[in-house]
């Protein structure tokens, strides 16, 4: 499985980055504009978060799906095991931390417009025959989205290993595409054709970038959504691990196929994690 790495700066990038998606789901996206610096800032603000107890106010209210999900919420799909992590949801009018506000909004804004940019390349070189059957051009899926999801994701040190119960089970996403920012620690693992898995380099100046269902939707299968997950820290190394991953989703009434709108299959896929 060759993930490329894609120096957003090259004059090739565009071709390289759709290839490395077409051919494995997943790219590597170094030289871009978010720095790594913020990044760690951002990581230790949203861990001293994590470690206090103000995020009890910020727990999920159904049918909102954002605020603070608490420790084993979420599953796979097709799996009863809940992951081992607490994350925090996001949407343009969440309600966002004191003291995190500014640069978590910062950060959403900029990974919305980075990724709108990488849909339109992908758009761009995608062949003329496959691109005819998109009910809209990719980037244009994007505009006026209020639905893109930017994820803070804790995965505290495992104290109690239980069988079965990893990080983040084996899962596809369910958006267009995903910016990752960057992993704390490594645990990020791709699985191939053949059902092997890969360890993806974790490397606070790069962005994960990979498909999600509904580009796989949408583009008939060209583009695959790869099986992911993140797996339990070595025993010397069990410390917490803080994650970003940005999930791009089209406006709610865009068509991925005729007949089915990015919502309805949004509603479908939620209740299949059991987040609804
Ligand atoms: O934590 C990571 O590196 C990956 C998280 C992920 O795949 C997800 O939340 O969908
Ligand atoms: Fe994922």
């Amino acid at each position: 499985m060759l993930i490329e790495t894609v120096d957003y700066q090259a004059e090739d990038a565009a071709i390289a980055l759709q290839r490395s998606l077409r051919d494995t789901g997943f790219a590597v996206l170094a030289n871009h504009p978010i720095a790594p610096d913020r990044l760690a800032r951002l990581y230790d603000r949203w861990g001293d978060f994590f470690a206090g107890d103000a995020k009890h106010e910020f727990t999920v209210q159904p049918p909102r799906h954002d605020g603070f999900f608490p420790f084993r919420s979420e599953n796979a799909k097709d799996s009863p095991i809940k992951d081992l992590k607490e994350f925090f949801h996001i949407y343009p009018d969440s309600p966002v931390p004191d003291g995190l506000e500014d640069e978590t909004r910062a950060i959403y804004r900029e990974l919305v417009a980075l990724g709108t940019e990488l849909l339109s390349w992908i758009q761009a070189q995608t062949p003329p025959d496959i691109a005819a059957t998109f009910t809209m051009p990719l980037d244009e899926m994007m505009s006026e989205s209020q639905e893109s999801l930017l994820r803070i994701l804790h995965y505290p040190p495992v104290v109690a290993p239980e069988p079965n119960a990893i990080r983040a089970a084996a899962h596809e996403d369910i958006n267009l595409i995903t910016l990752l920012l960057s992993g704390s620690k490594p645990g990020l693992q791709a699985r191939d054709a053949a059902g092997v898995w890969h360890d993806i380099a974790c490397d606070p100046g790069m962005i994960t970038i990979n498909n999600g269902d509904m580009l796989a939707m949408a583009s008939g299968n060209y583009y695959p959504s790869t099986t992911h997950r993140v797996i339990n820290p070595d025993v010397h190394a069990n410390q917490s691990r803080y994650s970003m991953p940005m999930f791009l989703h089209p406006r709610s009434d865009v068509l991925l196929q005729p007949g089915m709108t990015a919502d309805d299959y949004l509603q479908q896929r939620l209740k299949e994690i059991g987040l609804k």
